[in-house]
């Protein structure tokens, strides 16, 4: 293939509502913040990619602000006037010289990933090696902080046939109130629907000791994060006791968190991220490790638009088991997108064509009207 240079980049900040409070541990979201990367090649092709956290610098390493600066700034002229079409090189090039910024780096590897689907006519799934599904089940999360509301929602999503996994949030309050809410609402939906809760680390290992006793006891699926990332014996101490499995979700990082906690035994279940493992070709080999060690795979969110959730997607499709299904709900989670045509969720799956590329296109007037440089 031809040499084809890189010969813009840049990074638009985007603030849309979401379409109520979402309530984790660590903060509450009443907008969630994208930051969009159009990587323009020499052919003509652009290449669209997203990096999206939550809270601010609540829950991860990179701010909107910091992935911005540190891509126009760091990553740019690292890769300005390189071959666009060689990700291997260009990824490798970020490497040697920009130490972890996994979420920047999977906007940027996503973006790379877009345009050279686009220029061989392929999605970015085949370029991932090859899908084997179409579709993706989707959970829903609920977090609206009270019970009776959370139990309406999940009715709700039941009825429409959108979702029928649900994760709960917990952690920000007392436990014994959170264990009472999270029983009442398994109670309310029974074995209609699978049921498991993210602590986002809140608890310390002697609370959680017991708390996933009860959440096991009382049909709780899973068992999200629910100690500190930096307690990794106390999380493989919990998976050996817990009745119900213990998910990573924080402890990953990087790819070789994901190593260290498959050689200590201290999740059965991984959270896959791009935005944490630096991008949908790096989160594959996390999976690998996963894979080979025994660990169950779940298709995790950072709550990204459009973007973000198609590029995940196009990594997931290609996955062999993905025993927990995804979360890639976090369009439905925002009032509005920058996108022409919205993610298509139906029959409890996110559905995933095989345009090239991610196969997606900017509404331009919407970004136009949506962009924070322009408020
Ligand atoms: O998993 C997290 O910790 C973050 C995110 C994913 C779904 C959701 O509601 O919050
Ligand atoms: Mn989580």
């Amino acid at each position: 293939m031809p040499i084809c240079p890189i010969e813009s980049i840049d990074t638009i900040i985007v603030d849309l509502p979401t379409i109520r409070p979402h309530k984790l541990a660590m903060h509450t979201l009443q907008n969630q913040t994208l930051v969009i990367i159009r990587l323009r090649c020499a052919d003509g092709i652009e290449g669209i990619g997203e990096a999206t956290t939550i809270g601010g610098l609540s829950y991860g390493n990179e701010s909107p602000d910091s992935i911005k600066v540190n891509i126009d700034r760091h990553f740019a002229p690292l890769l300005i006037g390189q071959d666009a079409s060689n990700i291997n090189a260009a990824m490798l090039r970020l490497e040697r010289s920009i130490r972890g910024n996994t979420f920047a780096k999977s906007g940027i590897e996503s973006a790379l990933l877009d345009a050279l689907g686009k220029r061989l006519h392929l999605p970015v799934s085949e370029l991932l090696g090859g899908r084997v599904r179409d579709a993706l089940p989707v959970a829903w999360t609920l977090a609206s902080g009270n019970t009776e509301q959370d139990i309406a929602e999940a009715e709700k999503m039941l009825d429409l046939r959108r979702h029928r996994l649900f994760k709960l949030k917990i952690g920000a309050g007392e436990v014994s109130h959170d264990l009472a809410h999270v029983i009442a609402i398994k109670k309310a939906l029974g074995d209609r629907a699978s049921v498991r809760v993210d602590v986002n680390q809140a608890w310390d290992e002697a609370v959680a000791l017991r708390a996933c006793q009860v959440l096991g006891d009382n049909g709780i699926d899973l068992i999200e994060q629910p100690i500190s990332r930096n307690n990794r014996g106390g999380m493989a101490r919990l998976n050996l006791s817990s009745p119900a499995p213990i998910m990573a979700d924080e402890s990953i990082e990087c790819v070789e968190d994901a190593f260290n906690l498959a050689r200590e035994g201290a999740a059965s279940v991984f959270a896959l991220k791009i935005a944490k493992n630096g991008g949908p070709r790096a989160v594959l080999r996390t999976a690998a490790i996963a894979e080979a060690a025994g660990i169950g795979l779940y298709g995790g969110t950072m709550l990204e638009g459009g973007i973000g959730t198609l590029a995940s997607a196009h990594a997931f499709l290609t996955l062999n088991k993905l025993v927990w299904g995804t979360e890639l709900f976090g369009p439905l989670l925002l009032t509005e997108d920058i996108l022409t045509e919205p993610p298509v969720y139906r029959d409890f799956q996110l559905h995933i064509s095989t345009a090239p590329g991610l196969g997606l296109a900017i509404d331009e007037e919407r970004l136009a009207f949506l962009r924070r440089d322009k408020h």
